[in-house]
This record gives C-alpha cells, structure tokens and sequence, in this order.
C-alpha cells in the first residue's frame, strides 16, 4: 500500500467529528492491508511506531532539514523499513546515523506525509482515545463482532497484534489469545456511584464492600521464581519496587497474577500523600518509603485463568493464594454495616469505597457498572491542554490550565474550564519546567500543550455555558494533583463531565 493512503485515512479521521466516519475510514484502510502490514498501520494511525521509541528526540526532529517532494511513491513498507534501520542504529556515531536515516526518509516525502511522520516519531498524534473507533473498524474489516476482539486487545495490551489476528485468522486466532503471566492485562475501571444506598440497590446478587485506597493501582505477575509489577498504565515498574517482589516471591503459589493498590504509609499506619507513593515509582526512588500492597483481585493462580469467573470465585482464590494481604472488605454486608464500613475508610484516611458485584466477571480495561466508587467529593482528570503565563506573584510562571475532557468518539480533548486555585508554588515551578517539554505550540499569552498530562480537579459542579465548545464549564474548579500514573485516553469524558450537571 501506498504511505499516501493511510496519511490520508489519519486526515480523515482528524477532520471529522463523527465517529462513523472516523470508523469507516479506517475501514477502507483495513480492508486494503496485505498481512503484514496491518501491524504497522494500525500501529502508525494510533499515533506509534511498531518499534516503540527510537531514539529520535524532538531536536533531532526540527534539526532535520529535508525538502518535501511533490509526489511520492513512499510505500508502507519502505517506512517500515526505513523506521527499523533508525531503531537499530547503536553505538557510536549512532546520532548522526540516525539524523541522516531520518533526513533520508523525509526527502522522500510529500509535504502531508513528513507532517504526519514528524507527528507519529515525536509521540503528537499518540491517540489512546481512537482505540474504541480503531477495534470497531477492526471487527468490521475483519467481518467480526467487535467483543472478541476488544477481548483481544485488553488481554494483550496491543492494538496491533489483536488487528493481525482479526484480519488474518478471524475468529479462531483471537480466541487464542489468552492471559500471559508476565504480560499485563489492562485493568478494570470503576463508574461513580451517586450514593452508597444506590450502588447497594443495584446489586441483588450480593456485593463486595472494599476501602478504596488512594494509591497507585499495581498488577502483579508472578511464574515460579520470576516476578513482574506492572502499573495501571501497563507500563513494567519491577526494578523500582524490590519490597513488593520480595513479597509476592513469597506467596504460597507457584504461578499468580494479582490486581491491587499500593500505598505508602506514615509510622502510624495513615496513608501517605499520593505523590510520595508515586514517586517510588520512579527511577530515583529511594527505598526508605516502603510500599505496602493491597490486593483485591485475583486473575490467575497456579495454571488456571479466573477473568471470566465471578467475583466470588477470584476472591475464593486471592484468600488462598495472598493471606492478610487483601484491602480491608466486608463480604455480602448489610446496608448498616456497609455505611459503617463506608465511615472508618474516610476516618482513617481513604477515599471511600468501593461496591463490588459478586457475580460479576472481570471487565479487563472496561468501565463498568459492576464496580461503583462512593466518595464524598467530585473530582474529575482531565487533560491539560495549555497554561498561560501568570502575572503578579506569579509572573514567570505557567500558571492557568486550560483543562479538556477526552472525547469519547476519539476527537481531541474538548476544553471545559480554566483554573489556577490549588497550584502550590512547587507545582508552579514543575509545571514551568515540564510543560515546554510536552509544547505544541504557542502565543503572547499561552503555552499550548500535546494532550499528553493528565491532573485530577476537584470541583463543586458544572454548568452550562456558551464559552467552551462543550458547552460546559466547570464550578470552582481547583487542583488537587497531576496524576502521572494516567495518560490521556484514561481521561474522564465529557460525558463524565455532563453527568455533574445537575448534582
Ligand atoms: N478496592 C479497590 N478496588 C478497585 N480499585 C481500587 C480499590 N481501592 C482503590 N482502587 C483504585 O481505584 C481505581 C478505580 O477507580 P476508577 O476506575 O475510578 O479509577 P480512577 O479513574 O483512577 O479513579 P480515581 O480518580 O477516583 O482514583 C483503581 O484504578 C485503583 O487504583
């Protein structure tokens, strides 16, 4: 296939608001791909490279200097090659090689495809919230339901690889992907509940009541000696949590994949600020701030799969397999002891709780409504879209965030609000160091951002207004903090933003 014809589709899929569109474009795509280039096209039009990162650095990228052509006979498979060679340069003199490989492929370019190019290399049109359109014009290319293949892609973790066996084996071949241990599965997420009474009476079935701790989500693998933690993003954090390795490494079963939470605690046993159990997430952590793990989930044990039994059955099975180290929970409570549970988790410090149906299955990287969160205040994470420079005490600083709720048909972020309230002088000076490094562009007033942050805003409510294109705006909205443990498309969606509006 031509490279012309897939920078076309990204246009298309750009230029229109309607998802149908987006998704038929994509089709088109799909359904002209020879085998093996469904991988990196699919990879391209979600804003990736099928070789993750390659060591081109926006500087490299602005200091190429390669005139467009006017008509090009660039095909998928010379970027594809051309990309790999660029990855595998190593070594010294690497640099330039790569410098040179880069300058190459862009000459032969047309102006619209080093545009997009440029865009896919330095991580700008990275677009986790297409993936819904994308496995919809999976399934559809393929002549398939789009369930199985979302299965796919959530038990994988990887667009791509779900798009070849769709297209290429059907049915069958996504059928066999399975649960690996030592490769994450996306986690299940939770839907806001407007009230403790609420989640109960949704639920005959009998529930599970958990803390909802407010730390950072851990997925944990483990296969006879080896073990794995992953985060809520996928992303592989084991060489920076050796207590949690050690712990599980100890765990009475040969083979297990744990969900869970994990927090950092003060000498008296309170949870600490979420950004100090972050930050041992980082390279330069240090291990003084030991972190406890809390599991609530159990996917895999010993040999055997547990996603598509009920809740009951995983539980059952975390007992087994992580004794004394489940999140404090009452099984099948009544309502008077639910409330009460609901009182000593905001008492010692938590967010709230969580309600659990029992028989429900594990909805890998799914929102459903068979986990409700219960917590006093609104809160919502958004994308940042931009900051202005502040004035008075602030002058010098990015200070005012221009906020977007993800758009859930895959468009960019929709602007719902602006705020300065909550910024602490350290967040002042992050936000002025960082920004620029996630720059798309800027003016007199404003630098505006990739929508690659996202920060949790607490809010009072919403409103209707004619200054955003939404059509929202947010009430006394504040900042409580950025959440690096999420990327844009885990974003709340202006749906979620709509849905404040009368409370
Ligand atoms: N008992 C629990 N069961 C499931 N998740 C829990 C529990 N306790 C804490 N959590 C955390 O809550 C998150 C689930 O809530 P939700 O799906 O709303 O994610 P979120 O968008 O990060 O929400 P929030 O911003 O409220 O933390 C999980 O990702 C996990 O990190």
């Amino acid at each position: 296939m031509l490279f012309s014809t897939v920078v076309d589709a990204s246009r298309t899929v750009a230029g229109t608001r309607s998802r149908r569109a987006k998704s038929d474009a994509l089709r088109a795509v799909l359904e002209a791909l020879a085998p093996d280039e469904v991988e990196p096209v699919v990879s391209w039009l979600s804003g990736e490279l099928t070789q993750g990162r390659i060591g081109v650095g926006w500087r490299t990228i602005v200091g190429t200097d390669a005139s467009p052509v006017d008509s090009s006979s660039l095909t998928v498979a010379d970027v594809q090659e051309a990309t790999d060679l660029i990855a595998r340069a190593s070594g010294r003199g690497s640099a330039a090689l790569r410098r040179e490989l880069l300058a190459g492929l862009l000459g032969r370019a047309t102006d619209d495809e080093q545009r997009f190019l440029v865009q896919v290399l330095g991580g700008e049109l990275r677009q986790g919230a297409l993936e819904g359109v994308m496995i919809e014009a999976i399934a559809a290319a393929a002549g398939l339901p789009t369930d199985p293949v979302r299965r796919a892609v959530m038990l994988s973790g990887r667009l791509p690889d779900a798009a070849a066996a769709a297209l290429d084996g059907g049915v069958d071949a996504l059928a066999a992907f399975r649960l690996e241990v030592g490769r994450p599965v996306r986690p299940m997420l939770a839907s806001p509940a407007a009230s403790l009474e609420s989640a109960l009476g949704e639920f005959d079935s009998g529930v599970s009541v958990e803390y909802k701790l407010d730390g950072a989500r851990i997925q944990v693998h483990r296969n006879g000696d080896r073990v794995w933690v992953f985060t809520r993003t996928l992303r592989d954090i084991t060489g920076t949590v050796p207590e949690l390795v050690e712990l599980v490494a100890g765990l009475p079963v040969h083979s297990v994949v744990l969900d869970g939470e994990t927090l950092a605690l003060t000498d008296a046993g309170r949870p600490r600020p979420f950004q100090e159990t972050m930050s041992r997430f980082g390279a330069t952590s240090t291990r003084e701030l030991l972190l406890h793990p809390y599991f609530f989930d159990c996917l895999h044990v010993d040999g055997e799969d547990l996603l598509d039994l009920p809740l009951s059955t995983r539980l059952q099975a975390l007992d087994r397999a992580a004794p004394g180290h489940r999140i404090p929970a009452l099984h099948r409570p009544d309502a008077a002891a639910a409330g009460e549970h609901l009182e000593s988790a905001l008492s010692e410090g938590h967010e709230g709780v969580m309600v659990k149906a029992l028989d429900a299955p594990y909805a890998a990287g799914r929102r459903g409504r068979t986990w409700q969160k219960v917590k006093p205040e609104h809160t919502l994470d958004l994308v940042v879209l931009g900051a202005e420079w502040g004035y008075g005490r602030r002058t010098g600083y990015l200070s005012n965030l221009h906020l977007g709720a993800r758009d859930p048909d895959g468009g960019p972020p929709i602007m719902v609000g602006k705020t300065f309230k909550g910024l602490t002088d350290a967040l002042l000076r992050w936000q002025t160091e960082e920004f620029p490094l996630h720059e798309s562009h800027r003016d007199e007033h404003t630098v505006h951002l990739r929508p690659e942050l996202v920060v949790e805003i607490e809010l009072d409510g919403v409103q209707t207004s004619t200054r955003y294109p939404g059509g929202l705006a947010l009430r006394f909205a504040r900042v409580l903090r950025y959440r690096p443990d999420k990327a844009a498309a885990d974003a709340d969606t202006i749906d979620a933003v709509r849905a404040l509006l009368r409370r």
